[in-house]
């Protein structure tokens, strides 16, 4: 068996909490963070999930305290390490030193694929503070792969220790995936990532992709809890790669379990490629808008396709979801 030559980073309690409108509970945190590090996921990430800070009207407010979660979910690591994301401006400087205290390890400062230069200070900050750093570049599909070059090597002259290729919208297809990782390969020098949606059915399929071009860190969620139809879903992820002949260092059964005796009990949903997920992923529109895009709709009496491709064609990006209203309304006039 091939030597284990990258690590899985489970996002079900940062990813995850879009899907459950950020309501986690303190015990689903719990038996979560259990089952993942009994399971031998080496990293998993807890946030609300916008990252730090991301508790509010724009982004959808928290019902618990997310570093009474992240300190939950660090209790309960015996091997594992927590992660917390970290969009700048969202999230500030106080809130990744408080998370710290609460047992974060490491820490991925998040912006729009050609926004890399806002994240030099919290960058910096991830490192004074000790923690695991990765950069980590949104909407991967809206910038050619020269500019993802650019701007990862942003990333790691700010001391990135990670840069990841981030399909937001799930959009992406496996040659998409194969040509950016690769090209990161030859032009920089840390860790290459790649976190997947699932709209168009491709997460698995790119993330494949990814680990043959040289990503080291990839990203899945159980049950794909995450984000329009969800990411790569970790549990069939660690069989699909078994099965290529790489050792993942994360017992089947165990992740089986915690994907089908933890963390379905909880789900709000299934987790499915619906029209409008389908739509996202067809028309490049960011995964976290699919629950704000129903609410609009509802409220506006439109259909929630018709919203999506408009802000599709508008190349409307993550922390414009107030758009979506602005957008339902306005098809809602000219019907
Ligand atoms: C804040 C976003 O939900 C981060 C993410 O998981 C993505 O862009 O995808
Ligand atoms: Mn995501």
């Amino acid at each position: 068996m091939e030597k284990k030559s990258f690590e899985i980073l489970d996002v079900t309690l940062r990813d995850g909490s879009h899907a459950m409108s950020h309501a986690f509970t303190p015990g689903q945190v719990r038996d979560t963070a259990r089952a993942l590090d009994a399971a031998g996921v080496r990293y998993f990430e807890v946030s609300h999930g916008d990252g730090l800070g991301g508790s509010s009207l724009q982004y959808g407010l928290s019902a618990h305290d997310e570093l009474e979660l992240i300190e939950i979910a660090a209790d309960e690591c015996k091997q594992a390490e927590v992660s917390v994301l970290l969009i700048p401006g969202i999230g500030v400087k106080g809130d990744l030193q408080n998370a710290v205290k609460a047992g974060a390890k490491m820490v991925r400062v998040a912006t729009h694929v050609t926004e890399a230069d806002v994240a030099a200070q919290h960058i910096a900050l991830g490192r004074e503070l000790g923690l695991k750093t990765v950069g980590f570049l949104m909407m991967s599909h809206m910038a050619p792969t020269a500019k993802i070059v650019e701007q990862a090597k942003l990333f790691e002259s700010y001391g990135a220790e990670v840069v990841y290729v981030t399909d937001s919208a799930g959009y992406m297809l496996p040659q998409d995936v194969t040509e950016r990782i690769s090209a990161l390969k030859q032009s920089i020098g840390c860790d290459i990532g790649f976190h997947g949606h699932n709209n168009l059915s491709m997460a698995m399929a790119n993330t494949v992709a990814a680990v043959e071009a040289g990503a080291t860190f990839i990203d899945g969620s159980l049950r794909a809890l995450g984000a329009g139809s969800g990411n790569t879903q970790t549990e069939v992820m660690v069989a699909v790669l078994e099965r290529l002949g790489y050792e993942t260092g994360i017992d089947l059964y165990k992740i089986m379990d915690a994907a089908n005796d933890v963390v379905t009990p909880y789900m709000p949903r299934p987790q499915e490629i619906t029209g409008s997920s389908l739509v996202m992923g067809y028309s490049g529109v960011y995964s976290s808008f699919l629950l704000h895009t129903q609410v609009a709709a509802k409220r506006f009496g439109v259909d929630e396709r018709d919203i999506l491709l408009e802000l599709g064609r508008m190349k409307a990006v993550g922390g414009q979801e107030d758009l979506i209203y602005d957008v339902a309304q306005g098809i809602a006039v000219r019907n």
